[in-house]
């Protein structure tokens, strides 16, 4: 993975860092609350809350850099809540102890996201009130006041948990917008150089394991810049989108079709040999001269010239590939354009 979708996902960079603040104050309020707890005769507790605090400045020293994040997050996120709802059920500790609940649901989304984060603030939210409900039970107030205590707790519980659901829906709906749009061609709507890249390593790896043939293909329009001067730029990208619809219309949806810059194509085709390449590319060539590019006031014949070249025996790296396929079509071209090349001739060599 490269350039933009590495920044972008980062290996949920920015959990990482909510995850260091929330480990920051965990170790000085568990410190803080061992010690206030300590003096209060709460033993239990106060041993609980220092081990934890100690344990969350272990985990501060490691959590910028593990390959297990997750499963750290749900190490200490687990026994946070745990402690929590215990606290939550000690008549001896403070009766605004009930705002702790609301921050279940935010840290539970901000650090395991939408899906498991809505499971844990279900689960740890309905055991705190129950919680929360059982020491006000236990000093026999009336039920009326409990009741009030319970449904504002929840009320207001609920609310932190749809803020935090609509929040995080939004923020992954942004970031696989951003996604998609970092690996798009914006005039053609094909995928990008970035994202053939991308999908360069997913493929040649299966082509790897199930050794299967994978073909590297490099299309270039023949002459394009007559059609600019003639008709216009703007006629010209019209042109570029027809071939771009064209090619994504013909060619198999497990393929992986991009524009590769300027009136140049790359076509990466999955489980098949060079020959096999060759045949549907020339086929292509042939179809794409009797599907000229219609205007309002003229029909534009387009022409394509292509190098091909296959992974394993051309090289296992995209460049590699790309530079024999950029051999190749090179050689098309000066031959006379509108023609396919898949092998090195001698005067290639
Ligand atoms: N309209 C339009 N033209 C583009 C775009 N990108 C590149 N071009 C044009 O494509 C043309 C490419 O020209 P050349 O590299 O000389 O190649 P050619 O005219 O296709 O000739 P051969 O490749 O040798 O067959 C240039 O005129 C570029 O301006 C684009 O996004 N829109």
């Amino acid at each position: 993975m490269t350039d933009t979708t590495d920044q972008l996902v980062q290996n949920y960079k920015y959990r990482r860092d909510i995850m260091a603040v929330l480990l920051v104050v965990t170790f000085l309020g568990g410190t803080i609350f061992s010690i206030i707890n300590f003096y209060r005769g709460l033993w239990p507790l106060a041993t609980i809350e220092l081990s934890y605090g100690l344990f969350s400045l272990w985990l501060l020293s490691r959590i910028k850099t593990t390959a297990h994040f997750q499963r750290w997050v749900s190490i200490y996120i687990v026994p946070f809540f745990v402690i929590m709802i215990y606290g939550l059920s000690l008549p001896q500790s403070s009766e605004s102890i009930f705002v702790w609940i609301l921050t279940i649901p935010v840290i539970s989304y901000l650090l395991l996201g939408r899906k498991r984060g809505f499971w844990y603030s279900v689960v740890f939210i309905v055991c705190g009130i129950m919680s929360y409900h059982w020491r006000f039970m236990s000093v026999e107030q009336q039920i009326s006041l409990n009741l009030a205590i319970s449904a504002n707790v929840v009320l207001s519980a609920a609310l932190m948990m749809a803020f935090a659901h609509v929040y995080e829906r939004t923020r992954e709906e942004n970031e696989a917008r951003l996604l998609s749009l970092a690996g798009t061609d914006p005039l053609t709507g094909l995928a990008n150089r970035m994202k053939l890249n991308e999908g360069f390593q997913q493929l040649s790896a299966l082509a790897s394991r199930h050794k299967a043939p994978l073909t590297v293909v490099l299309f270039d329009l023949d002459l394009f810049k007559t059609i600019n001067d003639v008709h216009g730029h703007s006629v010209g990208d019209d042109a570029l989108r027809h071939v771009a619809t064209f090619l994504r219309e013909n060619t198999r949806k497990t393929d992986l079709l991009a524009r590769f810059g300027g009136e140049e194509f790359a076509l990466l085709m999955v489980a098949t040999s060079l020959e096999n390449g060759f045949n549907q590319v020339d086929e292509l060539r042939k179809k794409l001269l009797s599907t000229p590019f219609t205007t309002a006031s003229c029909d534009i014949k387009i022409t394509l010239s292509a190098g091909l070249s296959t992974y394993g025996a051309d090289g296992e790296e995209l460049n590699q590939l790309l530079n024999k396929a950029d051999k190749r079509l090179y050689y098309a071209k000066e031959n006379g354009r509108n023609q396919v090349i898949a092998h090195d001739d001698e005067a290639m060599q």
